[in-house]
This record gives structure tokens, C-alpha cells and sequence, in this order.
């Protein structure tokens, strides 16, 4: 019988600079992964606590000092050689400028570069949540259209992207969003998502369901889809999906038959799997702090985050 993979926990910083760049490291290449760019970190020890364990290995690798930091996304993966626990987390406030102490390149990127870098195969849903916005809105469907319009107006596209759901065939709506330049989601219709230029397309529960049999819809943008327990979660990742709802996480007036999971069964469901989670249910931006706590990547709602209802 071959012995168990070993198993490492690893901390690693998504450093940015104020002006849209991140701070990027190369593997050297004797090591696991060598020659590929890393979000610059390392091992945990044991019964190190994260922040701490970051703050050392910054120290360490580019004597910079993390004066802060908080979790952005925890990933599990599993090379062919090892199986690894990332936690991924934004260095918030910092001094010193990074160089490489142990002869290795670094660099200030820019986001929008990013995917020209090689990363190891366990970064790829850091890619996908470091294109996405923290807040994902659900404009309500019993307002008007000039309400819906207005209420666009005034969300912050750096941190709000927008999930159209029953106003995804609203051409007054999808042209405001784009004049807006807000990130938006269209349901289920892989088509007009394309044609109306949408960042992601959405899929519902038969609309994944559907998926699941006849394989990931054609479109060229985000694929995100709503998930509600871990038969779907296993569907999301069966059609290669980018993102996911997971709901619900309180209970919410729009749903009231379904049981609320909570955190805990929350974190236990998303744990492991390689999609970028948004909390769903019942959640406002002051649960963002609490989500990450449990392995989503952001909140996700109608009433708690539309603005004015
Ligand atoms: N720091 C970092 N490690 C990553 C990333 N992505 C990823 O898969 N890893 C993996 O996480 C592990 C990091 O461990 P490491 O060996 O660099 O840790 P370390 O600095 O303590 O190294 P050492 O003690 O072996 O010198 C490696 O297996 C590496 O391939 C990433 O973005 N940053």
C-alpha cells in the first residue's frame, strides 16, 4: 500500500499597493511548484496563528512588515506529490518595501496582468476572486425599472457587482449597468449574457441541474451558479463553474419554507471545494468579516445590500 500524500498548511499574502498592483514572487526553481509566480508566503507552523505566521514569512522572504492583515479565501488542493491547506490573506497595512531576501524575483504587478503569470494549479480560484467584487447585488423585482436604474446609480462598482435575476432581460437595465461600468450577472440565458456583454452568467437550481446533464453552457465570461447543499456544490464543480451562492445561510422573507444553515454547516459545505463562495441569505455587507471567517469570499443578497430599500 503506497504511505498518505503529505499534507502541509500554508499562509500566503495578497499584498496590494494602493495603486492596483499586487506583489508577486517567483518560485525558485529547486522547489515544489519551481519557476512559477506565488503570492509570497509559506508554512504554517504549529499552533502558529495565521496573521502571525504571515507576518514572519514577509519578514522573512521580503522584509516587509505586515501590520495587518485578514482572510481573503482558504483554498484545499491536491498535487499529484502533496496536499496543501492555503490560506490566502490581504495584507492591509504594511512598511518596508519587499525585496527578495532569499535571491528571488519580486514584482509589483497590476490585477490586470495577472492572468499573463503562471501560478500553481491551487491558485486558480484566487484568480477568479481577485476579479470579483466583495458585495453581489440582487436588484428587487417588485420596483420599477426607473428605480432599478436609479438605485444602479448609486452602487460603487469597485466593490458591488450586480446579479440582474428577473431584470436580466431588461435592455434599460443591462445598458445601465454597462454605462455604470458595474460587473453584472444574467440568469441562466447563456446567449444573451454574450450578446448583452455580461461579466458572468448565473445559473438557478434547474438551470444547473440541466447543466449538470448536458455540460457547461457556451459563454465566454464568469460561470457562476446558486447552489443550496453539497449535491449541487458537487453539480457546480461537474460543469467547471467559476462561483457560487451558497443560501441559505439565515433565514430571508423571499424564501421562507427553506432552513436556514448557518455558519458552521455553511463552512462545512464550502470547505475543500475549489469555487469562490458568496454567503446568501439573510447577509449585508457587515457580514463580510463573518463570511470570510467560514470560506466565502463574499456576501451576497437583495434587501440587505440594495441601496435604499
Ligand atoms: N507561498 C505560496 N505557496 C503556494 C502558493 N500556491 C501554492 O500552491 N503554493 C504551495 O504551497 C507550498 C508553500 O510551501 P513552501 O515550501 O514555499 O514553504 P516555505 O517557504 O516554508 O519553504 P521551505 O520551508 O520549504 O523553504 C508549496 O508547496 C507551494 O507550491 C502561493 O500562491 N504562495
Amino acid at each position: 500500500m503506497s504511505s498518505p500524500l503529505p499534507e502541509i498548511v500554508v499562509v500566503a499574502g495578497i499584498i496590494p499597493d494602493g495603486h492596483d498592483r499586487l506583489c508577486l514572487s517567483r518560485r525558485p526553481e529547486h522547489k515544489h511548484q519551481g519557476g512559477l509566480w506565488e503570492f509570497p508566503g509559506g508554512k504554517v507552523e504549529p499552533g502558529e496563528a495565521l496573521d502571525h505566521a504571515l507576518a514572519r514569512e514577509l519578514h522573512e522572504e521580503l522584509g516587509l512588515d505586515a501590520v495587518r492583515s485578514r482572510p481573503f479565501l482558504t483554498v484545499r488542493h491536491r498535487y499529484p506529490d502533496l496536499r496543501v491547506t492555503l490560506h490566502f490573506r490581504e495584507v492591509t497595512a504594511f512598511t518596508g518595501e519587499p525585496h527578495g531576501r532569499e535571491g528571488q524575483p519580486v514584482e509589483w504587478v497590476p490585477r490586470t496582468e495577472l492572468s499573463a503569470r503562471a501560478f500553481p494549479e491551487a491558485n486558480r480560484p484566487v484568480a477568479v476572486a481577485l476579479q470579483l467584487p466583495p458585495e453581489w447585488v440582487i436588484p428587487p423585482e417588485d420596483l420599477d425599472e426607473a428605480t432599478v436604474i436609479a438605485g444602479l446609480g448609486r452602487l460603487d462598482a469597485a466593490r458591488q457587482g450586480v446579479y440582474l435575476r428577473g431584470w436580466s432581460t431588461h435592455p434599460g437595465v443591462t445598458a445601465a449597468c454597462r454605462e455604470r461600468g458595474l460587473r453584472f450577472w444574467v440568469r441562466n440565458d447563456a446567449a444573451l449574457a454574450t450578446r448583452e456583454g455580461a461579466f458572468g452568467l448565473h445559473l438557478n437550481g434547474p438551470a444547473l441541474a440541466r447543466a449538470a446533464e448536458e455540460g457547461r453552457p457556451a459563454f465566454d465570461g464568469l460561470l457562476s451558479v446558486a447552489c443550496h447543499d453539497a449535491t449541487q456544490i458537487a453539480q457546480a464543480m461537474a460543469v467547471g463553474a467559476d462561483m457560487a451562492t451558497l443560501s441559505p445561510v439565515r433565514a430571508t422573507p423571499t424564501h421562507p419554507d427553506a432552513s436556514p444553515l448557518g455558519w458552521q454547516d455553511f463552512q462545512e459545505l464550502v470547505a475543500g471545494n475549489p469555487l469562490v463562495f458568496y454567503a446568501l441569505g439573510g447577509v449585508g455587507p457587515e457580514d463580510l468579516a463573518t463570511a470570510r471567517e467560514h470560506g466565502a469570499y463574499g456576501v451576497a443578497g437583495i434587501r440587505g445590500l440594495w441601496p435604499g430599500v
